[in-house]
């Protein structure tokens, strides 16, 4: 744990601040300090419940900010018998619960574009695993770097089987005007704006591809072009899960 902390300490994040000669970084830099004081503890987000006994199969869903993923795992809810998981919807529900000793971190990283120490993350998607009962899963937007990947392996070893990685592939240009869209339509979201989207993208190039990356050079990841409409691209989804053996 202190590792990440040293390595969050030494983060550097650009974002408007209106507090007098405070910089973003020594903001943030103090938060995390006071939260290590504090002697976080990451496991108040897990609850006692089990896991179902069949080992869940898990299928990880990348792709860029706005690729369209959420928009696919519904259909892939509605056609197969997945249960969705949002890496940051769950984070949002956490910013958003009373009490929780995360929602100013969380709301932090998410406003900069950055990825929330996974610490965070994979309690929240073990537990609402545990709390579902169901055993078919869609993570989606995690893994999204090396902290996210490394985490899972230390906390869900032995405890879920990963199917394959869902990329959708789509240009950064579409991915933009998607985001915007979705926040023109009131979204509601405070990181569907150009200055969080650059900054989306820039640790989506540099953290999450390399992840991708990875899955690739091991064979596991399935690429859908995601420019077409939503139909045409579920079309390849379906084809996919149907070659994977899912009915
Ligand atoms: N194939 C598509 N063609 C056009 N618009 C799409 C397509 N897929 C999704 N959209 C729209 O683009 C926006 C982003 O889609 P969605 O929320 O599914 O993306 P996402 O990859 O889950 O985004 P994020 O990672 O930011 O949560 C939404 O407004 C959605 O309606
Ligand atoms: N593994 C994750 C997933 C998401 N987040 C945070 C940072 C993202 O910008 C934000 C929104 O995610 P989205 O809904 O676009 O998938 O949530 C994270 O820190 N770690």
């Amino acid at each position: 744990m202190w590792r990440a902390f040293t390595r969050l300490i030494a983060i550097t994040v650009e974002s408007s601040s209106s507090a007098q000669g405070a910089t973003p970084h020594r903001l943030l830099t103090q938060q995390f300090q006071a939260h290590s004081h504090q002697q976080i503890n990451y496991l108040s987000l897990l609850n006692n419940r089990k896991m179902s006994s069949e080992k869940p199969k898990v299928v990880f869903v990348l792709g860029g900010p706005g690729a369209g993923k959420g928009t696919q795992c519904s259909k892939i809810v509605q056609r197969f018998q997945f249960t969705h998981l949002s890496a940051g919807d769950l984070l949002r529900e956490e910013r958003a619960r009373e009490g929780s000793q995360f929602g100013q971190l969380i709301e932090d990283y998410i406003r900069n574009g950055q990825i929330v120490p996974v610490e965070v993350t994979c309690s929240l998607l073990e537990n609402a695993m545990k709390n579902s009962g169901k055993t078919r899963f869609l993570i989606d937007g995690f893994p999204r770097n090396q902290d996210n990947l490394d985490g899972w392996n230390r906390q869900m070893d032995g405890k879920a089987d990963m199917q394959f990685v869902l990329f959708f592939d789509c240009a950064e240009d579409v991915c933009v005007e998607r985001c915007l869209g979705r926040g023109q339509s009131g979204s509601g979201r405070s990181d569907d704006n150009m200055e969080s989207l650059k900054k989306r993208i820039q640790t989506y190039n540099n953290d999450s591809l390399p992840i991708i990356k990875f899955f690739e050079q091991a064979g596991q990841v399935k690429t859908i072009d995601a420019s077409p409409d939503a139909e045409k691209v579920f079309e390849e989804v379906e084809r996919v899960f149907l070659a994977n053996g899912f009915q």
